[in-house]
């Protein structure tokens, strides 16, 4: 049994973009990239299995990673750090924000993806986009506590955040969350699966309109519902 899974996770390393027989950096983290440069980073997939997944998300994963065998629908992959295009978008639009200073540029990560395996956000979005639908599976781990035993709030409105952008993100252009209503119905377990259903209800103009609901793996429990209101960058507006 223990040689099947060090197999597995031998596999499952050299699939997140390790290189088999190159032993793994002791934190997956790599050294952040300069935020505006266009320098290349050797970027590492973070939504895929890893040991601190559950039964649960493993085999819906599984299940969805089937429904990808046609081509309606696709797994994203997420990355650590914002791949440098976008970060050249956001710095033309916001040409007077000062960049992160020098100093802190190794620190900077995604914030759903600055923490180790199954501390925080264990997160994967797949899209249809046909559908114009998104389903991101999430698992909060212990470092997410708010009321004890349970995830906290901010969190809960992060991986929505996340998962409502994925739905709304049009490929190329760089959008911004303008508004995010949330009604927590339930409070969701800390550790536990929950699966986020997101849908684009609306496009007008550079608004993008979209909504979620968060459920329980056996879709028994509506833990919350949210809407989101996402606005694509204009070039030729600068912002500040
Ligand atoms: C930044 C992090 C990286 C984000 C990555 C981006 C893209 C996605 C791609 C991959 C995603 C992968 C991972 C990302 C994970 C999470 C993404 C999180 C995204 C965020 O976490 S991002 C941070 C929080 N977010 C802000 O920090 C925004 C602060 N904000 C502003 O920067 C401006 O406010 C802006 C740019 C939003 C709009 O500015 P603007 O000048 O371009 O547009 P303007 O104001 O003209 O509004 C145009 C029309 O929207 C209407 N409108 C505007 N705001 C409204 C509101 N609140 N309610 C109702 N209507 C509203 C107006 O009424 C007008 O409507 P109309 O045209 O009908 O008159």
């Amino acid at each position: 049994m223990l040689r099947s899974c060090t197999a597995g996770l031998r596999s499952l390393w050299a699939l997140r973009g390790g290189r088999e027989g190159v032993p793994r950096p002791s934190t997956d983290l790599q050294p952040a990239p300069r935020l505006f440069s266009a320098e290349k980073v050797i970027h590492t997939d973070c939504a895929l299995p890893n040991p601190s997944w559950s039964k649960d998300l493993k085999l819906l994963f599984d299940q969805f990673m089937k429904k990808c065998e046609d081509g309606s629908w696709e797994r994203l992959p997420s990355y650590r750090h914002r791949c440098a295009q976008i970060s050249e978008d956001f710095k033309n639009y916001f040409l007077e924000q000062k960049p992160v200073k020098e100093g802190r540029l190794s620190q900077v990560r995604l914030f759903t993806r600055g923490f180790e395996d199954g501390l925080g956000f264990e997160y994967v979005i797949f899209k249809n986009n046909d559908e114009k639908r998104t389903v991101c599976l999430f698992q909060g781990g212990p470092y997410l506590q708010g009321v004890p035993g349970f995830v906290h709030g901010g969190a809960i409105a992060a991986i929505i955040d996340t998962a409502l952008a994925l739905c709304a993100a049009v490929p190329g252009k760089a959008i911004m969350t303008a508004n995010l209503n949330i009604n927590f119905k339930r409070p969701v377990p800390l550790c536990s699966v929950v699966v986020i259903n997101s849908q684009l209800d609306k496009l007008e103009g550079r608004k993008l309109f979209v909504s979620c609901n968060v459920q329980s793996v056996d879709e028994k429990t509506v833990y919350s519902e949210a809407t989101g209101l996402f606005i694509k960058l204009d070039p030729e507006k600068k912002s500040f």
